[in-house]
């Protein structure tokens, strides 16, 4: 009988913790259409300081936040988005700009980075000469970090090179920035210098910073009050929203300091051994005890791109000599209380988060691998 599951489908699956339960109990809340809830207006005031950005606003996810950056920028009938193919807003959030905002999309292919080539970015934006039979191309859009290409992180060069080519043009940018507090605590550059060439961004307490619910967009003043009004057109207006935004506030105080932890966790799992640079001997001594610390990409049968695990997200192949299925190995781990998501009919994606221990990692890796060799598998997570 298996008593505890490893959740790795998703950051999203994270719980509140206690802290967060007692300041959501706790809350000093209000009507916040009617007026201002108290601790939203916390909330939305330490996400403008952090982003750097004038204003904030608190929405109940990242794909609503999403959803009201794109329309407020694409507001005019005839606009165009330029978006990467495996974007989440193109991919996972029902083509809202287009069923609901009547904003056209433009995508460009993205790079394994994550990143779209600047010069074809800049070679899809519309000749406003040819204005009778184009859209008029209003946004374009980043993610950061980019969860379909692993989780990998744009940089700050490249964010400001689109920046300065959406200014060149007079186009506003954008930044699904669902994780960009990995994005920066993996790149080591502050959260308000990544987002600065953006012109607004969306970002979610509900992943890896762990809050139950919720997200925030940032941007200027004038943005955030047309985002506000779309908000409530969206059925996104909330009472005492501030019940939601106490635990929002306590993951920033509690959970950006994990996510360091949860990127090295990936690494160990992927099996990407790293070495602190220099001091051959430590090298050595390293390479010794990691080789024996073994990830997924030592397991026979298994294919991990390490070197695109840079946050907490991984996608393993099934190679096709392997003895198992992508569907055999989902339900064996799900039997063993290990949760994961099929991507494909070859690959599995993986996601770590604060609530998953070093200790439950290797059990994963002993799982896995005897499921691969078709051993029988041990039984529950320690
Ligand atoms: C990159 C990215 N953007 C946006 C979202 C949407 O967030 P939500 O699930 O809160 O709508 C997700 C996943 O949930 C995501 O991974
Ligand atoms: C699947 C997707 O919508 C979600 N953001 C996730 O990464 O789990």
């Amino acid at each position: 009988m298996v008593t505890k599951m490893v959740d790795l489908r998703s950051d999203t699956v994270t719980k509140p913790t206690e802290a967060m339960r007692a300041a959501m109990a706790n809350a000093d809340v209000d009507d916040d259409v009617l007026g201002l809830d108290p601790t939203a207006y916390r909330f939305e005031a330490e996400m403008a300081r952090i982003t750097g950005k004038e204003a904030a606003l608190f929405v109940p996810s990242g794909t609503m936040g999403n959803l009201i950056s794109v329309l407020v920028h694409c507001e005019v009938r005839g606009s165009e988005v330029i978006l990467g193919d495996n974007s989440h807003i193109h991919i996972y959030e029902n083509g809202g700009i287009s069923t609901i905002g009547g904003v056209h999309s433009r995508t460009v292919k993205n790079n394994m980075d994550g990143t779209m080539d600047i010069a074809l970015i800049e070679a899809t934006i519309r000749n406003p000469q040819w204005d009778l039979c184009y859209p008029t191309t209003r946004l374009i859009c980043l993610e950061n970090t980019h969860a379909n290409c692993g989780g990998r992180c744009i940089s700050l060069e490249y964010i400001d090179r689109v920046g300065e080519v959406a200014k060149k043009h007079g186009l506003k940018l954008h930044i699904d920035g669902a994780r960009i507090f990995n994005a920066s605590i993996a790149l080591g550059v502050p959260v308000h210098r990544l987002v600065q060439a953006a012109d607004s961004i969306s970002v979610c307490l509900s992943k890896g910073l762990g809050a139950p619910v919720g997200s925030a967009i940032v941007g200027s003043k004038s943005f955030i009050a047309k985002a506000k009004r779309l908000r409530k057109t969206l059925g996104g207006g909330m009472r005492q929203v501030g019940i939601l935004c106490a635990a929002a506030l306590v993951a920033l105080q509690e959970n950006v300091g994990k996510l360091e932890d949860d990127h090295k966790k990936a690494k160990i799992l992927a099996g990407r051994v790293y070495y602190p640079s220099g001091h051959l001997l430590l090298v050595l001594i390293l390479s010794s005890i990691c080789q024996s610390r073994y990830g997924l990409n030592q397991i026979k049968g298994l294919r991990v791109d390490t070197a695109s695990v840079e946050t907490n997200i991984v996608f393993f192949d099934i190679l096709e000599s392997s003895k198992i299925t992508v569907e055999k190995l989902s339900k064996v781990l799900e039997e063993h209380g290990i949760l994961v998501i099929p991507v494909s009919s070859s690959s599995i994606r993986v996601v770590l988060h604060h609530q998953i221990s070093e200790s439950n990692v290797q059990y994963v890796l002993s799982c896995i691998q005897q499921a691969v060799l078709g051993l029988p598998v041990e039984n529950a997570p320690k």
